[in-house]
């Protein structure tokens, strides 16, 4: 399936530490279309100032001390900020919801597509349409003045009267931090509800000073209990009815559904990163629902994050993970994102348990537990295009990866922050770079959501550049040809689909950006559906049992699979 892609690009990167890309940012889509429109003067006018005489040597791009005045719409406001803080399965997400609900306008940004999808749900059923924003969708409600969005596209240039971010704990990640601070920063609302974990509350009211926002903090207690086992799950014959047994690598989920289905008693859904996020959502939604037949779930931390399940017990299947660079013991908070997943208040299983599948990791499992997480010293930034912008018109020569190391060596920084780790942007960077693009074009290719460790996905991104620099379009057809997909028949064949989705996924999100010169989304949407149709196929093949009149009764409902709507795609 790899041969989809016409052309090949040779050009091979070491894999630089663990960090992917940042997703998406909206201020270069509003930017885009500032420039298209003319409407930056406030660049130009800087442009002009700086450069003209003295100016020049003056002002520094590079300074990023003071990222607040990044965001005047906000700054026009006294914003009222309450911190919900608090373990998991609090409530700090429902009451934060509800207010939410009940002003006549806002934003919910949270950090994966599940939760939001969840947030728009939740929304539009009790009547308060909500449009539903990620990087590659857009389903808009008519009438809706709210909106749920994935954080990377918080829209910091309307006015709000409430807006919810959630987990923003996320402030201090490497690689997605920078997007929580430009929420926190620059959402203009009236009411601002930070949701997450109480070791980000000194760090927020500390960057908060400056603001002159009025900030608040309501502490929360767990609403139903946690119990961490003495005893390790042992073997897989212990499994029951409503456990998610957690590993961390698409071979160990494989392997673990594999060993609980040959059992015979259960048959398992799976969710991991790389499955696309539609499967995902049918997957966890198959485990949800009792008249189902999956009623075990294998999972890696994907779950770990806000998510509603009915598990009744998280099963650790080892509390090491390979994080890139090296196989390292699970954080505190990894720990307990994960397994506050169990027990969820109000669901299926209101008394959730914790263990780990071998006796050894009990320990480590117990003490995270009992720990609170380490207070955040610094959140993630990263400077806007605008100063890019600025920056590149004084020196036309650099390109965009001599730009991007410029300010990661240079940025200056309050003690509050830490510069965002771009070494993904940079690969996309070295690869672009060569070609006729201007900087916004290849500033959007370095942040769209393209996995460069992924052969296939960089040879599709390679290609859209390239198609895009020599023609000025990019006609899917011309690099994909639909009809060839097929149900995969072996785990890499698997694995090749779920990188085709990720193509099919990239071409949607540079659709949204660059509208006119990526005409066919429809198409890149139909085939990203029937990839994740036949990954679901796959998985369903792969379980123990005959589909039975039942199982086919919940197959149908929950996952609108069927061989004719396969045939229908093909
Ligand atoms: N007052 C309430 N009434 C009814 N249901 C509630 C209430 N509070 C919380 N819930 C339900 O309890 C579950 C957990 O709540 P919520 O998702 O808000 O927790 P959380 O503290 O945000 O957890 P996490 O840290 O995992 O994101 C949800 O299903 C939510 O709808
Ligand atoms: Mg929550």
């Amino acid at each position: 399936m790899a041969a989809l892609f016409l052309r090949f690009c040779h050009r091979k990167f070491s894999a630089v530490g663990i960090s992917r890309l940042p997703k998406d940012n909206l201020d270069t889509y509003q930017l885009h279309s500032k420039l298209k429109h003319g409407t930056l003067l406030g660049v130009f006018d800087l442009l002009r100032e700086y450069s003209s005489g003295s100016g020049t040597t003056k002002f520094d791009f590079t300074d990023l001390t003071s990222p607040h005045t990044w965001y005047p719409k906000a700054r026009k406001k006294r914003r009222k900020v309450i911190l919900h803080v608090g373990p998991t399965n609090s409530g700090k997400t429902h009451n934060a919801l509800k207010q939410l609900e009940s002003s006549p306008s806002g934003i919910y940004c949270g950090p994966l597509r599940l939760l939001a999808w969840e947030v728009a749900k939740r929304l539009n059923k009790a009547n308060v349409p909500c449009d539903l924003i990620t990087g590659q969708e857009r389903e808009e409600v008519d009438g809706a003045k709210h909106k749920a969005v994935t954080v990377e596209m918080a829209d910091v240039t309307s006015d709000y009267s409430c807006a919810v971010v959630d987990e923003i704990q996320m402030l201090g990640c490497k690689t997605r931090g920078f997007s929580f601070t430009r929420a926190l920063l620059g959402i203009s609302a009236d009411e601002l509800h930070l949701c997450g974990d109480p070791a980000a509350v000194s760090l927020i009211e500390e960057i908060l000073k400056v603001t002159d926002d009025d900030v608040k903090v309501e502490y929360y207690e767990r609403l139903s209990p946690l119990v961490p086992l003495k005893k390790p799950l042992g073997s897989f014959w212990n499994i029951q009815t409503g456990d998610c047994i957690v590993a961390f690598s698409r071979r160990e989920i494989y392997r673990m559904k594999k060993k609980i289905e040959s059992a015979g008693k259960h048959l398992c859904s799976v969710v991991y990163g790389s499955l696309p996020p539609e499967t995902r959502t049918r997957q966890a939604t198959m485990f949800n629902d009792a008249s189902s037949e999956f009623d075990v779930l294998v999972a890696s931390d994907a779950i770990g994050m806000g998510l509603n399940l009915n598990i009744s017990r998280i099963i650790f299947s080892t509390m090491k993970k390979f994080d890139g660079v090296e196989m390292r013991d699970l954080t505190v908070p990894e720990v307990k994102q994960i397994a506050g997943r169990a027990g969820r208040y109000r669901s299926k299983f209101p008394v959730g348990e914790v263990t780990c599948l071998h006796a050894d990791d009990l320990s480590l499992l117990h003490s995270s537990l009992e720990s609170p997480s380490p207070n955040l010293e610094t959140a993630g930034l990263f400077p806007t295009f605008d100063l890019m912008y600025m920056y590149s018109r004084l020196h036309p020569k650099s390109g965009i990866y001599q730009i991007l190391e410029h300010f990661l060596e240079n940025a200056k920084l309050s003690p509050n922050y830490f510069i965002a780790d771009c070494a993904e942007m940079l690969k996309v960077a070295a690869f672009i770079d060569e070609m006729p693009l201007s900087l916004h074009d290849k500033y959007l290719f370095c942040i769209s959501p393209v996995d460069m460790n992924d052969e296939i996905s960089s040879q599709g991104l390679t290609q859209f550049a390239e198609n895009y620099a020599k023609k000025g379009i990019v006609r899917l057809k011309e690099i994909f040809t639909p009809g060839t997909l097929m149900v995969p028949k072996t785990q890499s064949n698997l694995e090749e689909l779920e990188s085709i989705h990720k193509v099919l996924d990239l071409y949607i999100w540079l659709s949204f950006r660059l509208e006119d010169f990526f005409p066919d989304r429809e198409l890149a949407a139909s085939q990203k559906s029937l990839c994740s149709l036949l990954i679901e196929q796959f998985l369903e093949r792969l379980g123990w049992q005959r589909p039975t009149a039942k199982r086919l009764r919940s197959r149908n409902v929950s996952t609108s699979l069927s061989s004719k709507n396969v045939r229908r795609y093909l």
